[in-house]
């Protein structure tokens, strides 16, 4: 999805309406666009999406020497970026049909950032910068998140309240929101797709649908980035947000703090009181019975006003071991959503990306390059480009596919040495549960073709072998049974989420 904002097309000029086309008949346009739309749209959606927006304000614009193509355009004003993204992405053609439709001429729509909006959350984390009673968590504070706000029932106190900051009060807690992780530097892809709509979607409408929201996915995939950015947007959006971000085993952390002190109301009072949960690797809370407990009790205490709950974690809700099914079975009620390893296309696009915001332009090839040889994950992703780019600045050269193989010589002399076909026949054998040796046999049955076609398809991706090569090393088969297999599983892989964790797990423990 491409979401910049579309420039006006060469050679057109926007000019004010002509005058039987009245402010009021734009208004009654949008009015009656709008009507249609309630009766289209599901009512959640349109009360979400649609129904706040300011009146879209139309223009017309045509070619100079154009009189007959003049098109109109209508303008909504949304209050942030996210808010534009997800009108654009899900609902931009629509209204542009049914605006066309009434007006009986073309409508296009543009949407922009009411300016001086919010649209920045780095500018509003600043903006609420509140002195807090301890000297030493001088952090970011969202209005209201000041002293006594967290009591449940209590009204929360507003940043400007007189006096407010000056209080002497337990220091409340901080949102904890890294500010650089948004949806704007976020790279959309396959792999996020899901998961970036329905966080999208929670950061415009916390507390409706998809609560609560569970996104797994392995390491360094950008679970964590996703959730931050859930945060942030909804930060911009309402500076007045409880948030609060937190790493799991702050919250057993917590947990444990507040037994030791006898201070379970002040953990309820803490954790109760927010109108965003956002809480990474809940994987971390196997074996904690006391903190299952707790984390139980905010889970439904927060559902039941309507607060919005999201979790990472490194598997499903029903592949966690020694977590409460009372809990995992609620994990599972909202949406659970999968953040899969990034496809090549988006590896790239991720390092022209990063390298961008590094002030460093990547030419395509090196990013293609560096994509081929690092596919573990985006973590990796960005050591490697890190790599290159401390290399081309000490060494004055330019970035080109020599370098990059010279700064990434260490990793790739690692994988070449690390994987070969043996390792990955074993590796695939052990993952099955096969004999090794059904990796060269003739049997046919699918609990033993299939594991070896797997194999196969990993040796074409992750060696520099060719196709009769590996053919050779699975008991002499030819080539096209090889290419069969590649083919077979690369498309499955796109599919299929189960198998495409598999090859994910297979492919780091053949990492190392
Ligand atoms: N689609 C993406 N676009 C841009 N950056 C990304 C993307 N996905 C991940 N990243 C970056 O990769 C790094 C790792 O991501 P993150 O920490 O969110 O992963 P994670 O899935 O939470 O991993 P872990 O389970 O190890 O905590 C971060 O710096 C993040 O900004």
């Amino acid at each position: 999805m491409d979401n910049r904002p579309r420039p006006a097309p060469a050679g057109v000029e926007s000019r004010p309406l002509p005058e039987n086309f009245s402010t009021t008949m734009s208004a009654d346009l949008w009015q009656r666009g709008c009507e249609r739309l309630a009766a289209e749209l599901p009512e959640i959606q349109y009360n979400t999406w649609i129904r706040p927006l300011a009146p879209a304000e139309i223009t017309e614009v045509g070619g100079k020497d154009d009189a007959a193509g003049a098109t109109l355009v209508a303008t909504l004003q949304v209050p942030n970026r996210f808010k534009l993204d997800w009108i654009r992405s899900q609902y931009g053609a629509r209204i542009e049909h049914v605006l066309s439709e009434l007006a009986g001429r073309a409508v296009r729509l543009e949407v922009g950032v009411v300016p001086g909006a919010g649209a920045d959350p780095r500018r509003l984390a600043t903006r609420h910068l509140v002195a807090t009673t301890d000297a030493t968590t001088r952090v970011p504070l969202p209005p209201g998140a000041v002293a006594g706000a967290g009591l449940p029932g209590a009204a929360a106190p507003r940043a400007g309240d007189a006096g407010s900051a000056a209080r002497a009060r337990p220091p409340e807690p901080t949102h904890r929101l890294n500010t650089q992780w948004t949806f704007e530097n976020l790279v959309p892809g396959r792999a996020n797709q899901m998961a970036r709509t329905a966080a999208l979607h929670v950061a415009g409408a916390p507390g409706q649908m998809y609560n609560p929201l569970f996104i797994y996915g392995g390491v360094g995939l950008g679970k964590t980035h996703l959730i931050h950015a859930v945060g942030n947007a909804l930060l911009a959006d309402r500076p007045d947000a409880r948030i609060l971000y937190l790493h799991a085993e702050q919250f057993i952390s917590d947990v444990v703090k507040n037994y030791q002190r006898k201070t379970f109301d002040e953990l309820k009072a803490k954790y109760h009181s927010l109108d965003l949960l956002l809480i990474d690797d809940v994987q971390f809370f196997a074996g904690k019975e006391r903190t299952q407990e707790e984390f139980f009790n905010a889970f439904e205490a927060l559902l039941a006003k309507r607060a919005h709950i999201i979790m990472t974690s490194d598997t499903y809700p029903k592949g966690l071991v020694d977590i409460d099914e009372r809990l995992t079975s609620r994990f599972d009620a909202g949406l659970t959503v999968a953040i899969e390893p990034p496809e090549l296309e988006m590896r790239v696009a991720i390092l022209m990306r990063k390298a961008e915001a590094e002030a460093t332009v990547m030419p395509e090839d090196v990013a293609f390059f560096v994509a081929k040889n690092v596919r573990a994950n985006v973590r990796e992703l960005e050591g490697a480009l890190r790599k290159v780019l401390a290399y081309a600045r000490f060494s004055h050269k330019d970035i080109n596919i020599a370098l990059a193989r010279e700064a990434l010589k260490d990793l790739l002399s690692i994988q070449n040495r690390q994987i070969g076909v043996e390792n990955i026949q074993k590796t695939v054998a052990d993952f099955y549960k096969i004999k090794v040796a059904d990796m060269y046999s003739k049997k046919r049955p699918a609990s033993i073709a299939r594991p070896r076609q797997i194999a196969m398809y990993l040796a074409k991706e992750m060696t520099q072998k060719s196709l009769p090569e590996i053919g050779e090393l699975f008991g002499g088969r030819d080539h096209t049974t090889v290419l069969h297999a590649v083919r077979k599983i690369g498309g499955e892989r796109q599919k299929n989420t189960e198998l495409n964790q598999q090859l994910h797990v297979l492919e780091q423990t053949l990492k190392g």
